[in-house]
């Protein structure tokens, strides 16, 4: 079975259509990943799959349940770094992990957690007093907290120094080998190369290539993904 199973997927807002007739499928243990220029439609896709937006149209499998309407079944399975997400300034980071462990019925241990993401030292720090990529790495812990089936990071990496960036991609090669399935958003497609079996690539809103990073840039004729999505969303910019 698969993970991920998206037919039609439509999503408008008052102003724009921001996701526009999408269909892909995600099979356990993919590393998946949604590149596109700004306002791709990206975000509102990923939110559509863990429940967060109603779809318009189409329907959406996750885990073989309707993200929307089987909101609290799904939320027990996967787990979600969103763009920009933000905890309460006062709360501590091992306070942060104590407590999202207990939103799950199998928690992970979180103090194991902790020290994997080499967040121990600043247990009794205050989310507010972190720099953006310590935020991000409390974040991404967060987001494993609930031994999640799916991840969904979106804009992983950003704020990151080489060294965490580096850290993070075993990570989530790790979470593969453990047969967590992945949607990697991403801007930067050395990362979507050295870490996703596929690429599909959103520009206002319509999938303009599925395929591995290899797939993606003989197509193109380039030389690398970067190149190769550069040609692909040049018109949608
Ligand atoms: N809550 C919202 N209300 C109205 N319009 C929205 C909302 N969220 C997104 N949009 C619009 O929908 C389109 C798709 O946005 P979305 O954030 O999904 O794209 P994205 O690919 O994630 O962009 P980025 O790379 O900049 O994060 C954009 O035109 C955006 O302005």
């Amino acid at each position: 079975m698969n993970v991920i199973e998206v037919t039609g997927l439509r999503k408008s807002y008052p102003e724009r259509t921001a996701v526009d007739g999408v269909s892909f499928q995600v099979g356990r243990g993919e590393i998946f990943g949604l590149a596109g220029p700004n306002g791709g439609g990206k975000t509102t896709l990923v939110e559509c799959l863990s429940g967060l937006r109603r779809p318009d149209g189409g329907t959406v499998r996750v885990l073989g349940h309707d993200p929307w309407r089987e909101r609290s079944a799904l939320h027990q399975r996967i787990g979600v770094q969103l763009q920009d997400s933000r905890l309460p300034g006062e709360l501590r980071v091992g306070e942060a992990l104590r407590l999202y462990s207990t939103f799950y019925r199998e928690p992970a241990d979180w103090r194991e957690l902790m020290a994997t993401w080499e967040l121990t030292d600043r247990r009794n720090t205050a989310f507010n007093k972190l720099s953006g990529g310590w935020r991000q790495r409390l974040l991404i812990a967060l987001a494993l907290v609930g031994k999640p089936e799916l991840v969904v990071l979106d804009e992983l990496t950003t704020g990151l120094d080489p060294y965490a960036r580096r850290a993070t991609w075993a990570m989530v090669r790790e979470l593969r080998t453990l047969g967590v399935t992945v949607v990697l958003v991403s801007h930067f497609m050395d990362e979507a190369e050295a870490l996703c079996d596929r690429v599909a690539v959103l520009g206002a809103g319509r999938l303009l290539a599925l395929g591995s990073p290899a797939e993606l840039v003989a197509e193109a004729g380039a030389d690398n993904l970067e190149e190769a999505f550069l040609d692909l969303v040049e018109e949608y910019r």
